[in-house]
């Protein structure tokens, strides 16, 4: 899957999706880990061209947001929100109730994509399968009426997917997963692939653990690049969008500066090949079941 030029906002490229739309490769993470700052925010959106923010309601900044993203005067329709359904609030009514409190909390009408934050439930008497089933016919009905102009998933593996294809209706649009040098789940990109679902991979650079890694580093010097803007760039060339966060103007800027460069085919497969399946967010409630 080739990024192409034109579908994002202010010339960064863009992945089509399968409902005609078009996200942009590159976005700004704003996990609660690490902190939030509204300047980073308002620096990247209006200095960096960023139009792409991904945040989640348990991320709790989506007020916060609100205010950078009025701060940076940039306009609704040029920008890509994304955020998540955290899990307390799954469920058919639960999710619409939710969809509309992220909306108002973030100061807008519709969401560019929002997604099922991770595949566990916990509802006490239902499986997880019958939960997920529930939440997404509400996506489902966010999606048909405008109110999320694109859904899907994140941390779905493929059993999940599998599943949602038998119960439900619409195809999730995209599915967003831990995405990095450690850890490249190929199988399940080219899943989403063959089902014409977008990979977006999150945690581009580890939580900054790949940017000491001596190949990246040995990379980075190579090119003349920083190892934080190889990781992105990697991503990138491989078709997954990514949302690198931080929480520093000038970092964010680095990590913006990938789109006139290329890595060669070598490189790529030598990047390829650090995968050892390692992750760096670890959950403290039991995942991946059902
Ligand atoms: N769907 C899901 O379940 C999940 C989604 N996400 C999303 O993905 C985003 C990115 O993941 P995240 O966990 O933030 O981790 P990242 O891999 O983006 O790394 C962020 C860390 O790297 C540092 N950093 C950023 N840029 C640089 C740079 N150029 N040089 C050196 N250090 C740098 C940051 O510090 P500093 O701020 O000080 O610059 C921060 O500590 C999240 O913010 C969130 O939006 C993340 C986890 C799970
Ligand atoms: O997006 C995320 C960021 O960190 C959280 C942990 O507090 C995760 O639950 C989550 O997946």
């Amino acid at each position: 899957m080739a990024a192409r030029q034109g579908g994002g906002a202010h010339g960064c490229p863009a992945l089509p999706l399968a409902n005609g739309r078009s996200i942009p490769v590159l976005g700004l993470g704003t996990s609660h880990q690490g902190g939030y700052s509204h300047d980073a925010v308002v620096y990247a959106l209006q200095k960096c061209g960023i139009h792409h923010i991904d945040t989640a309601k348990r991320y709790g900044c989506e007020s916060l947001l609100q205010k950078a993203i009025k701060d940076s005067g940039v306009k609704r329709e040029d920008l890509w929100i994304t955020t998540k359904l955290w899990h307390s609030d799954y469920g058919y009514e639960n999710t619409k109730k939710a969809c509309l409190e992220s909306c108002r909390r973030l100061g807008v009408e519709y969401l560019d994509l929002y997604l099922i934050h991770w595949p566990d439930a916990h509802v006490s008497g239902k499986s997880n399968r019958e939960v997920r089933a529930e939440t997404w016919r509400a996506m489902e009905e966010l999606y048909e009426k405008g109110l999320c102009r694109s859904i899907g998933v994140s941390n779905f593996l493929i059993s999940h997917l599998e599943q949602l294809e038998e119960d439900c209706v619409v195809i999730p649009h995209v599915n967003q997963v831990e995405y990095h040098p450690f850890q490249r789940p190929q199988e399940l990109v080219d899943y989403c692939r063959s089902k014409n679902i977008v990979f977006e991979g999150y945690c581009p650079l580890a939580k900054g653990e790949a940017l000491t890694h001596p190949t990246i580093i040995q990379l980075a010097k190579k090119y003349g690049r920083t190892p934080a803007q190889i990781c992105i760039r990697w991503s990138i060339q491989n078709g997954v969008v990514t949302i690198p966060k931080s929480t520093r103007a000038e970092r964010i800027q680095e990590n913006c500066k990938v789109f006139d460069f290329n890595l060669r085919e070598e490189d790529m497969e030598f990047l390829n090949a650090m995968n050892v399946n390692r992750k760096v967010i670890h959950l403290t409630y039991p995942l991946w079941k059902g």
